[in-house]
């Protein structure tokens, strides 16, 4: 899919009526085990309980990475020292249309807290929590292709 493309959700629910394109920083935090970090989605918010990567939407004039800063100053405690972008995805939910931007993130500072009651996990491939919110769903393809990847690269 090229970053033109938009993926459509839930496509028999009702649509909110503002359909403007939502930018959303998401934060792929990797251990040097290759483990990364899901979170649970609060109670309240659309999906509640479905598992994602911690993140949010881009306030007014911030960039991604100062976006994902904040968020994961807010949600999870931790300040994070780089921001590599990885990859682009539009989906149409019934909510709303978002445009995720999803980083790797290798370094930051601070201990974990989930400071909006959120649970989390360190996965490794195939996850073991579910639901996995469906803007979510690709990273893990993703990962797969980049790690058969980097097996093949390896065995030659
Ligand atoms: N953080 C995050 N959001 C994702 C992922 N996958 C995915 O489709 N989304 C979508 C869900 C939401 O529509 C949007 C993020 O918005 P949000 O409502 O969680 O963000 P926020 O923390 O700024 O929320 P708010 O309480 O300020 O409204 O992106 C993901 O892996 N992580």
């Amino acid at each position: 899919m090229t970053d033109a493309e938009v993926r459509v959700v839930d496509a028999d629910q009702p649509r909110s009526i503002d359909r403007s394109l939502v930018q959303v920083a998401v934060g792929v935090l990797m251990r040097g085990d290759d483990a990364f970090l899901l979170t649970s989605r609060p109670e309240g918010k659309a999906y509640a309980g479905f598992w994602e990567f911690p993140g949010g939407k881009l306030e007014a004039g911030e960039t991604v990475e100062q976006a994902l800063r904040r968020e994961l100053q807010e949600e999870i405690g931790i300040t994070i020292h780089d921001c590599t972008l990885w990859k682009t995805e539009r989906i149409d939910y019934p909510h709303a249309l978002v445009q995720l931007n999803f980083c790797k993130v290798t370094q930051w500072s601070g201990e974990l807290q989930m400071l909006e009651s959120q649970s989390f996990a360190w996965q490794q491939l195939p996850v073991a929590v579910k639901p996995v919110l469906p803007g979510t769903v690709p990273v893990l393809q993703w990962f797969a292709q980049e790690r058969a990847f980097v097996g093949e690269t390896h065995s030659v």
